[in-house]
């Protein structure tokens, strides 16, 4: 239903409508929509949000030329001549075939499910009212899923950063590169930027860049960039980026200084909720996102939030904020049930790839009464050896009072694949003893798994 009011202003009113159309609102819309609800999704920007357009799918798309690179790199002398140089400019070409069609088919997709798409940027005149552009819109519920957004560190000359989605974009690769913020981003595009033949630098505030992961693992991840060529600077607070005739110079108060010829802020994401005039609906937020309670409910009794906008402790990633939409849409459906999150793998796609779940190593390390760790180098194992990988690592952590496995971080090119089965181990509470009723195809990365328990 919609119709103009007395200032000739269109007017909607809905069951529920989403603010943005990423991973986490797309898929609450569908499910929704599946309940009979009248569903609206507003969205800003590309439909389809950060993950398929600037984020996840395109970077993994560069890693495919990437991959294929550095494992021809390791096979030369055995078996391969000449490792392929990876031409940049037809890779970026091949990457926006898959991003092109995103948005589009994003939208047209909510469309023909019955799902009313609105373009706008939103904010709220009261909890049950939003303006998308000029459109005033009404509804039951909102769902907050507006994202985060690359933020910029606050130095002399930050209009110089380039971000992430920069990156994705950029149809020359420059001869160096200089990553500032030592986290996921940082580390997967100086693999990638690497390969590509840049010279790369990474600065980091402080000693200990990927807080969240096993201090052991990242420490072999720097060694194994450092290996490619990768140049990390520890320590350094860039406080002014001066632009000069070959490129830009990075410099700190303490005396550092670094030419560079493109610089990128991978120094954390900004959540989408300062744009949205929250106040006016009385949902509390901060700069670390929207607070809710274990029912995804803001501080608004009618108005939700998931996603990366929301101020939590689970990791910002596309399947949970996946996993929230299901939730809202189970809430909304009847059920009441506070929301459990399951143990969340979470992988940096560098070189190789460095993936965890569950208990994190270090802190099994402190509570040995509790948890058996096992260091495990696999470098020899068949697996990698075929490979002629130069480094896979493992560190699986079991319980020792029921001996089911409950953390793992893991290092090689399987890694990423391999995660999602220690997390259904870790889920299901599975136990080495019930692990070994299960026949995995040999050879194969899964097979190994009754080794690693
Ligand atoms: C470079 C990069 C690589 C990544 N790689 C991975 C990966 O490998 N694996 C992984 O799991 N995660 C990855 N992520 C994280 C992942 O992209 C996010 O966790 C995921 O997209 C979050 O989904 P969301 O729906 O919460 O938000 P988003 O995908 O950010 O969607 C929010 C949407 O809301 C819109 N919006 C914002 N403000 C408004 C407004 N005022 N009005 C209307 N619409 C608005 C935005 O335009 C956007 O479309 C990566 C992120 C980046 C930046
Ligand atoms: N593979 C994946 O799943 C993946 C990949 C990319 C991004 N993401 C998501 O996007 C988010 C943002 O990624 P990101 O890499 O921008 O942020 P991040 O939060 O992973 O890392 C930012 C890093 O910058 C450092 N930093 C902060 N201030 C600094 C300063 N002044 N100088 C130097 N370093 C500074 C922080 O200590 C931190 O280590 C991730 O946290 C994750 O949620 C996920």
């Amino acid at each position: 239903m919609s119709y103009l009011n007395n200032g000739g202003i269109l007017m909607n009113k809905f069951d529920v409508v989403i603010l943005g159309a990423g991973p986490g609102g797309g898929a609450l819309a569908y499910a929704l929509k599946a309940q009979d609800l009248k569903v609206a999704v507003v969205e800003e920007n590309l439909w389809g949000g950060t993950c398929p357009n600037r984020g996840c799918d395109p970077k993994k798309v560069l890693l495919a030329a990437v991959d294929a690179r550095r494992h021809s790199q390791y096979l030369e002398g055995n078996g391969l001549k000449k490792a392929p140089e990876i031409d940049w400019p037809a890779l970026i070409k091949f990457e926006k075939t898959f991003t092109d069609p995103v948005s589009e088919g994003t939208k047209t997709g909510l469309k023909n499910a019955g799902i009313t798409v609105i373009d706008g940027s939103v904010k709220f005149v009261d909890k049950h009212t939003i303006f998308a552009n000029d459109q005033k819109v009404t509804a039951d519920k909102f769902v907050i899923a507006t994202g985060a957004r690359p933020g910029l560190l606050e130095v002399d000359g930050k209009h110089h950063f380039k971000t992430s989605t920069d990156f994705l974009q950029m149809t020359q690769m420059p001869k160096t590169v200089t990553f500032v913020g030592g986290g996921y981003i940082a580390f997967e595009f100086a693999a990638i930027a690497s390969a590509a033949g840049a010279q790369v630098h990474i600065v980091h505030h402080n000693d200990r860049p990927l807080k969240a992961f096993p201090q052991a693992d990242v420490q072999r991840l720097v060694h194994q960039l450092k290996e490619v060529g990768v140049q990390f600077h520890f320590g350094v607070d860039i406080s002014r980026i001066e632009k000069n005739e070959t490129g830009y110079e990075l410099i700190s108060a303490q005396g550092f200084s670094l030419q560079t010829d493109q610089v990128f802020c991978t120094a954390g994401r900004i959540p989408n909720d300062d744009t949205l005039a929250l106040e006016k609906a009385g949902v509390k937020y901060s700069k670390k996102g929207i607070e809710v309670d274990d029912h995804l409910r803001t501080t608004a009794e009618n108005i939700y939030a998931l996603g990366d906008v929301v101020d939590k402790t689970q990791p910002k990633l596309t399947p949970v904020s996946g996993f929230e939409a299901h939730y809202l849409a189970e809430l909304f459906g009847g059920h009441d049930k506070s929301i459990r999150y399951p143990a969340i793998p979470t992988v940096i796609y560098g070189d190789p790839r460095l993936a965890m779940v569950g208990v994190n190593a270090d802190e099994a390390q402190k509570q040995t009464s509790i948890y058996k760790v096992s260091d495990m180098d696999i470098t020899g194992w068949f697996t990698y050896r075929r490979l002629n990988e130069p480094l896979a690592h493992a560190t699986v952590i079991t319980s020792k009072k029921t001996g089911a496995v409950v953390g793992a971080s893991l290092m090689s090119s399987e890694a990423d694949d391999l995660i999602n089965y220690f997390a259904m181990a870790i889920n299901r509470q599975l136990t080495p003893e019930s692990l070994k009723e299960t026949i995995f195809a040999y050879p194969t990365a899964a097979s190994d798994l009754t080794y690693f328990m």
